[in-house]
């Protein structure tokens, strides 16, 4: 579905302004955003609105859509420039009543590389003036922590059988995730918990579209003029109060179990975007990232594209990698629709943004929460385990809440 079409001719234009400060300050009600650190953007309104339940179909659209547009800029081929479409994807769309969209917004404050722009996009020409500065938006009042598809103890059990199924032989890793429901006694405003996010977990990648707001480390699929990346996550140790890091990280990078999971992830990435890069480079061990809450295995892999492969068509031959689905893909997407017992949305689906050359980021959407677009007091969280022969169950779970702490925290507006 398209909003606000229009028919005249649509424009774009993009100028050179002074650093606007906290990028956070401009998200208006409804609003997104894609921030990493001091860089990113907010999108501002929208022009355009595509919901899809395919990526393909979004892919299309969008080269049609942005080939439309006129194009003025003062900054020519800066990547992030010029009129973008910002978006959500669902993990698995045939096992979901959530929806896929893109959205093309009217106007981006983005920061990038030191410099700052503002690009407008309108069906009459576009004078680029600075947008208005929100207050912070209130965290939360009280906020209760709910069940929610499953029990703890229904969700371990069903664990239990995932790896009943891998010891038969019929996949080798399967990930599996749980939901918490967050209540609150007042609206939540995920702007709030963005900021919170952005702050606290300014390496992660975090993004607000929708209602759907979170913090995640891993990027699926990054294009900047046909140099490729991919940030590949799996294999994770809480980190812990008086434990040192160094020695947690000595224990995750010679766990074998923690290992395997790793490999296996690394291995899907290397084969779906195998076949559309060359000169790919994937590091034979991985390294150890740490983050507030817990330190993961990670490989970082790249190669160069094609330029008519926008980062959308890798996104979506990325998707979903053994770090959020498992191996094989179809028989564990399979054993996660029976046994998960839960609607993941948006969770673990491609989350970012194209531009009108194809150049973008999509990360994977991790660390998140789905605002209940009925009922704005309650939001859901997500948090998944890969899980192979070797998983404990009780272990997994401590990892799903770990994985919860900065959702939890944000959301609590906690220092
Ligand atoms: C599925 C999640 O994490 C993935 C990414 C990093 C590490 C993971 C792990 O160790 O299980 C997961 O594969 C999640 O955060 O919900």
């Amino acid at each position: 579905m398209i909003v606000n079409p229009g028919s005249s001719r649509l424009h774009a234009a993009t100028v050179r302004i002074d650093d606007p400060g906290p990028l956070t300050d401009y998200i208006g009600p409804g609003d997104a955003a894609f921030l990493h650190g001091n860089e990113g953007f907010v999108a501002i309104g929208q022009v355009a609105r595509f919901e899809t339940d395919s990526m393909c179909a979004a892919e299309e659209w969008w080269a049609e859509f942005s080939g439309t547009i006129e194009n003025e800029s003062e900054m020519p081929g800066r990547f992030g420039t010029g009129p973008l479409a910002i978006g959500t994807f669902c993990f698995d769309p045939d096992n979901t009543r959530s929806t896929s969209l893109l959205i093309v917004p009217k106007t981006v404050i983005g920061r990038r590389g030191g410099q700052a722009w503002l690009t407008q996009i309108g069906f009459d020409r576009v004078s680029p003036e600075p947008p208005d500065r929100y207050e912070p938006p209130a965290a939360p009042g009280k906020l209760q922590f709910l069940p929610g598809s499953l029990s703890e103890q229904d969700w371990m059990a069903n664990l239990r059988q995932v790896t009943d199924h891998i010891r038969a032989g019929e996949a080798s890793k399967v990930v599996l995730a749980r939901d918490v429901v967050a209540q609150a006694d007042g609206p939540i405003d995920p702007r709030s918990t963005l900021r919170w996010l952005a702050s606290a977990y300014g390496s992660c990648w975090n993004y607000l579209v929708d209602g759907f707001v979170g913090s995640t480390p891993e990027m699926l699929v990054r294009r900047e003029e046909g140099l490729t990346c991919s940030r590949v996550l799996a294999g994770t140790i809480p980190r812990v109060e008086g434990v040192d890091d160094a020695q947690q990280a000595a224990r995750l990078i010679s766990s074998t179990k923690d290992l395997d999971e790793h490999r296996l992830a690394v291995m899907s990435v290397r084969q779906s975007l195998g076949e559309y890069l060359s000169g790919m480079h994937v590091p034979e061990s991985p390294y150890v990232l740490t983050l507030p809450n817990v330190l993961h295995l990670a490989t970082d892999i790249c190669g160069i594209s094609q330029p008519w492969l926008s980062t959308l068509a890798l996104a979506q031959a990325a998707h979903p990698s053994a770090a959020v689905c498992g191996v094989s893909t179809d028989v564990a997407r399979q054993l996660i629709r029976d046994l998960e017992h839960l609607d993941r949305g948006r969770f673990a689906g491609p989350v970012g943004w194209v531009d009108a050359q194809g150049d973008g980021e999509w990360a994977i959407a991790l660390r998140c929460g789905q605002l209940d677009p009925a009922d704005p007091t309650r939001m859901r969280l997500f948090a998944g385990v890969g899980v192979v022969e070797r998983s404990d169950p009780w272990a997994e779970l401590v990892e799903t809440e770990a994985k919860m702490v900065p959702m939890k925290a944000a959301l609590r507006g906690l220092d």
